[in-house]
């Protein structure tokens, strides 16, 4: 058997470093965790310290800079490498219950033959002092303004109460007797057909029933746009619809469902997932913009990129790209797909919208100038979840979807 190696002075160092190269990589240059984890060439539980320490920072980084800022009188850059490697080891003693002698000497070896005597006197400062507890979240100040100008105080609260909480893991199931059952043998509630809530996010591939491809993975919110298609609509069309939570739905539900997307290598991520549930749908390689179906469907859904805002418990990076810019980037983008999709609606069909973001541009604002627009169209349901919603169950992701009837 082989033995654990003893783990010399820079244990624990390297994971610190990817965190470090992580952070700046999302602050610096707006990437995802996701994306910014790429080519880090990491031991695999180097690479889970890293994601989980750089994670923790950004759940909190308005919080960790008042912190720093009131403990020295040096003007630091947002993007300053004392900044960086201040708010990880913090992040790290208010949320990972790092010790203080483990952090110390993990950050200092970060800032080696740069400004190690400000980041040592700092850190030294704030870990005499007292500190915030694990659960105190912050939200970027841009953020916070704007939603409480959109939402009010009291979901600005719940968010912040979000953001540093484990959201649990929803599974969506091919029949509804399927998730109780599971539910029966396995654990979870279901708080919706064909939903199970495990509390606990574990690993997913261990849950019973992966590979047999009884369920998936998806936001409790998510499900709520193709539970809007009419039970007899038969024919449905999902424009963008990879990697495919959506699609899987709407196949189970029974009806014949074609899924199109621009995305290459995302579709291959949903030919995986109709592989392994044993799903049917037909796929399109297209762009919503140019596409033009041989006829009408009775119902298409429009699952349109966004900001993706309403992601923030599990991407909390998603907060730091929002910007207005983006936003109205995103909306301007959103309505011209809005518009062509619905030519593609029979008379008396339906035409369901959705977007995970918490931005009212890119959701009510949508709907409103669409159906300014097309006399054609009404509005029959419109649904926003903001936060705070189950949150005595573990929440949902912030959401928008609505459901527009075509006149027969
Ligand atoms: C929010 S994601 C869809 C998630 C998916 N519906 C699901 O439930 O798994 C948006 C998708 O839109 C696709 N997309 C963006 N612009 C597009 C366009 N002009 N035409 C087709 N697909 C597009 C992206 O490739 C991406 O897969």
């Amino acid at each position: 058997m082989k033995r654990p190696q003893p783990r010399g002075p820079e244990a624990g160092v390297e994971a610190r470093r990817a965190a470090l190269r992580i952070l700046d990589r999302v602050v610096r240059s707006g990437q995802t965790m996701d994306s910014a984890v790429q080519g880090l060439k990491l031991e695999p539980s180097d690479q889970s310290l890293a994601l989980a320490i750089a994670g923790e920072t950004l759940r909190r980084l308005p919080l960790l800079d008042r912190l720093i800022d009131g403990a020295t009188r040096q003007v630091l850059p947002d993007d300053a490498k004392a900044r960086m490697v201040l708010r990880l080891a913090l992040a790290q003693r208010i949320a990972l219950n790092v010790p203080d002698h483990a952090l110390v000497a993990t950050a200092l070896p970060l800032v080696e033959g740069g400004p190690r005597r400000l980041v040592h006197g700092v850190l030294g400062t704030l870990l005499r002092g007292s500190l915030p507890g694990a659960d105190e979240g912050a939200l970027p100040a841009t953020v916070e303004e704007r939603w409480t100008g959109a939402w009010g105080e009291e979901a600005v609260a719940a968010a912040r109460r979000a953001i540093v909480r484990r959201p649990p893991l929803d599974l969506s199931f091919r029949s509804h007797e399927e998730a109780l059952a599971f539910a029966a043998a396995d654990g979870g509630v279901s708080l919706a057909e064909r939903h199970v809530r495990l509390a606990d996010a574990r690993p997913v591939t261990s849950l019973p029933g992966f590979s047999e491809g009884r369920w998936w993975i998806q936001d409790l919110s998510s499900t709520l746009p193709a539970r809007m298609i009419p039970a007899d609509a038969a024919r449905v069309l999902d424009a963008c619809a990879a990697p495919g939570g959506k699609t899987l739905q709407i196949a189970a539900a029974g009806h014949a469902t074609t899924a199109l997307d621009r995305s290459e290598s995302r579709l291959a991520r949903l030919r995986q997932n109709l592989a392994r549930t044993g799903l049917e749908a037909a796929i399109v390689v297209d762009d919503v913009l140019g596409f033009t179906p041989e006829e009408p469907f009775n119902a298409v859904l429009l699952d349109a990129p966004c900001s993706a805002t309403g992601t923030f418990r599990r991407h909390p990076e998603v907060l730091l790209r929002a910007s207005e810019r983006i936003i109205r980037e995103s909306a301007e983008l959103q309505g011209r797909l809005l518009t062509a999709a619905a030519q593609w609606v029979r008379s008396g069909g339906t035409l369901v919208y959705a977007v995970c973001s918490l931005e009212p541009q890119e959701g009510e604002d949508i709907i409103a100038a669409f159906l300014a627009g097309h006399a054609d169209y009404t509005l029959a349901e419109q649904r926003r979840v903001l936060p705070g919603e189950l949150e005595e169950q573990g929440g949902m992701d912030g959401f928008f979807t609505a459901r527009l009837v075509r006149r027969a």
